[in-house]
């Protein structure tokens, strides 16, 4: 066999190996469907537990315009801060189950929370969406109007901490549910804000409470990380909620007040 031919069988073979492996990764359960969806890498699109989670819970029944957000944001540079299906479908069913008329969205990104929230809320109802930058909010605003809820969605531009405040002067003890997912260097303070918006026996959901793991890393000992771990355990020893901390996503601690 002449050195060409040698060359050839080997660039042959190695491209069948690589078409091998990619098809066996790409054919894996789970994978394709949640490709589809516009799920990003760290919503780990090749498992397939959660495949089969989307197959069987949430893409037949996900609302369209929500769907077709997600697929707009995946197109986003800062995709990876989005809210993962599972975890929109839960929130609209946690919205839901407690009757939510009024609610708090905090970190709006494109607002895939924000819609999930706000198409379970009564048509009287009234979502406040607080991000500091209007910039990624005005990506998802035509897919709430397309979902009819953009009317039910109040969106303040500026620091939570200070839309919060403001809130609070006329609107204290109102809130039904409130879903917390800004800066994680805020955390606590939100929640003392938030205890003061939410009425008797309302829900609040705290999003990236297991924050990839790195709540357990002592060796990570970054500001957000700190915050994140602070708040789990004032949250721990809060008599003011009943607490329930679960590994949904990122990890998501709910919060009734008592
Ligand atoms: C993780 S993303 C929210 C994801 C969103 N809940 C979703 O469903 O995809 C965090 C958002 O919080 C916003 N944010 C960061 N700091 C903030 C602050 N101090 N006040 C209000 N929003 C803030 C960011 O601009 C970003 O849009």
């Amino acid at each position: 066999m002449s050195d060409r031919n040698i060359l050839y069988l080997a660039i042959g073979t190695g491209a069948c190996l690589l078409a091998g492996v990619v098809i066996y990764k790409f054919m894996k359960p789970g994978f394709i469907n949640m490709n589809m969806l516009g799920v990003s890498k760290v919503h780990k699109r090749n498992n397939p537990i959660l495949g089969y989670i989307y197959e069987n819970s949430v893409t037949p029944r996900e609302d369209e315009n929500l769907a077709n957000l997600r697929v707009a944001t995946l197109a986003h540079p800062l995709n990876r801060m989005s809210t993962p299906p599972e975890q929109t479908q839960f929130l609209g069913f946690l919205a839901s189950l407690i009757g939510a008329k009024k609610a708090i969205d905090i970190g709006v990104y494109t607002g895939l929370s924000a819609l999930a929230v706000a198409l379970v809320l009564p048509v009287d109802g009234t979502l406040i969406a607080c991000d500091i930058t209007e910039e990624f909010p005005l990506i998802g605003k035509p897919y709430w109007e397309k979902a009819g809820v953009n009317n039910m969605i109040d969106l303040r531009i500026n620091n939570a901490v200070d839309t919060l405040q403001e809130l609070i002067k006329d609107d204290a003890e109102t809130f039904d549910f409130i879903f917390l997912d800004a800066d994680k260097r805020n955390y606590s303070q939100y929640v003392d804000l938030s205890y003061q918006l939410l009425r008797k026996g309302g829900l609040m959901v705290i999003d990236n409470v297991l924050w990839s793991g790195k709540v357990l890393d002592a060796s990570t000992a970054d500001e957000d990380t700190i915050s994140i771990r602070n708040v789990n355990i004032k949250l721990r020893d809060d008599t003011r909620f009943n607490i329930s901390m679960l590994p949904i996503a990122d990890g998501v601690t709910l919060l009734t007040k008592l």
